[in-house]
């Protein structure tokens, strides 16, 4: 074994037996550290810890995690995977189905998965998705295709929806839709259901972007029909990843047949050559943003201080400003860090990124095979005291730079600790639009002018609520329906 090159990246490449390895070590002490492992150290991937016996066994490993042989459900599957990571460590391999998958709850460990410059990119997509696009014919979407096809898609997507200077083009975009959402708020202040408010304008502004066009999910009549097929398109997909036994796949059951309706209505309102594409896009960018949204106004409603903190900084940077123009966002470093705490406390993927290796790996001191699911447990690291100090807390502080010597500031040490929208060349096409739809919504105007969700409304949770308990989907989602309380700031300028 020698060494064949360094590079830039806390890795190094070392050629053995004609196959790349990229070997990182890490310190489990705070301080990131890398260093490089001798081959006869690296432990085979069967060493990797994790559950033994019965627990291996194709299907059945996974099905003992739960009940009736666990007192968990599948809708506990965080407390399952936060349990057998405080048992195994930080890279640990668990049976999930037929396969094993190796999870990584360690920042320095991520970096060696996620910085590998992968060429196929396999993405292991929802099974229903696969199942629908095969039984009618129908072009695959961004986020299932792999190799050649994913990368014909992926350009121009990329070109048009991820260079800093398109985010100019999204902001008039989404502030439209916004003036018509606040004018929507404007007519409740008690907002019974608040993620449903927040899905009716993620939907319209997606839908902007996909079809440039407003869709009515704002009016006061609104588009029934569409509400109905995105719910159902979302409750189905939901239902089926939760499914111990995939029986859509053999049978067109109730389930399935819902799910492929929606899809029909979902394609009609895109021309064909690109349904693909926009559906795809269509469908990724509503339940995430909007549920996103809710930990975020929330988060605020129950931390006045922080809101009151926000408030003034939207203030200070739009004064009486008409437009919110991406200047304005630059400038707004608070808006940008109660953002990310929320999506901090209450990670917002389940699965966030996952990679399949293309190669043999070393990560740590293991090896892992090739065409192997590693999964990014950002949702654990989010919690990890080591990594984030005071990690039940609300503390946007962390994320400012200002602030980056301090000890609550540590996550700025580890970037592949907190990976919302994922990484590199598979990550999330829908980032800077999403970040756009959020810090719009959270900090935009109304008819009157510019003044933001905040600087129009306190918001404040029902007398008694301490917390929004969440629950762990496809996209994290408040466990139950969430109220807010919206006051005119105007009738009451200070906290
Ligand atoms: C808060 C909101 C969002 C979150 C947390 C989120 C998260 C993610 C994550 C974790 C991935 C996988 C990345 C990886 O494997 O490295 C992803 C992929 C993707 N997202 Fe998002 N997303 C959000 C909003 C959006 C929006 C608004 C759109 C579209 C307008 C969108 C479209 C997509 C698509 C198409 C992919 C697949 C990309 C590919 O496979 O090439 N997402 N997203």
């Amino acid at each position: 074994m020698h060494l064949i090159k360094s590079t830039s990246l806390p890795v190094q490449i070392y050629r053995c037996c004609d196959k790349l390895r990229f070997v990182t070590r890490y310190s489990t002490a705070t301080a990131t550290s890398h260093s490089t492992i001798h081959e006869e150290d690296i432990k085979p991937f069967h060493q990797i810890p994790g559950p033994k016996g019965l627990y291996t066994v194709p299907y059945l490993g996974s099905a003992l995690q739960f009940k009736p042989f666990s007192p968990y459900t599948i809708n506990d599957i965080t407390t399952v995977i936060d349990n057998l990571k405080n048992k195994y460590g930080d890279i640990m391999r668990l049976r999930m189905g037929k396969d094993y998958v190796v999870y990584i709850s360690h920042p320095d460990l991520a970096k060696t998965v996620f910085q590998y410059p992968y060429q196929e990119h396999v993405r292991v997509g929802l099974d229903i998705m696969e199942v629908y696009h095969k039984r009618t014919g129908t072009k695959k979407g961004l986020s299932l295709l792999q190799g050649e096809e994913w990368l014909a898609l992926r350009r121009p997507a990329q070109e048009k929806m991820l260079k800093p200077t398109v985010v100019a083009d999204y902001v008039p975009m989404i502030g439209n839709v916004t003036n018509d959402f606040v004018k929507r708020l404007r007519q409740q202040y008690t907002v019974t259901d608040l993620l449903e408010e927040l899905f009716k304008y993620t939907t319209e502004s997606v839908g902007m972007l996909c079809f440039n066009k407003r869709l009515g999910c704002l009016d006061s009549s609104p588009n029934t029909k569409l509400i109905k097929a995105l719910e159902d398109m979302f409750t189905t997909m939901q239902q089926s990843f939760l499914l111990p036994f995939p029986t859509y796949k053999f049978f067109r059951t109730k389930m399935y047949t819902a799910f492929e309706r929606s899809q029909q209505v979902l394609n009609e309102l895109s021309k064909e050559d690109v349904v693909g594409l926009v559906t795809s896009l269509f469908g990724g960018g509503i339940d995430s943003t909007a549920n996103g949204m809710v930990f975020v106004l929330t988060d605020l409603a129950l931390n006045q201080d922080k809101q009151e903190i926000l408030n003034q900084e939207i203030q200070q940077v739009l004064g009486d400003q008409q437009t919110v123009t991406k200047e304005h966002l630059s400038k707004m470093s608070y808006l940008k860090a109660c953002v990310k705490e929320s999506q901090r406390k209450v990670f917002p993927v389940l699965f966030g990124a996952a990679r399949v290796t293309e190669n043999d790996l070393v990560v740590g001191e293991y090896q892992i095979p090739k065409n192997m699911l590693v999964i990014l447990n950002n949702m654990c690291m989010c919690k990890d005291e080591r990594f984030y100090p005071d990690p039940k807390e609300y503390i946007p502080e962390r994320w400012m730079r200002k602030y980056k010597d301090e000890t609550i500031a540590k996550g700025q040490d580890y970037p592949f600790g907190f990976k919302p929208f994922g990484f590199g060349p598979r990550g999330c096409v829908g980032q800077r639009f999403a970040e756009n739809e959020i810090y719009i919504g959270v900090a935009k105007s109304s008819e009157k002018g510019l003044i933001s969700i905040i600087q129009n409304f306190k918001i404040s949770m029902p007398p008694g609520i301490k917390e929004v308990k969440h629950v762990n989907r496809i996209f994290t989602s408040p466990l139950d329906k969430v109220t807010v309380l919206l006051t005119e700031r105007n009738q009451f300028p200070s906290i």
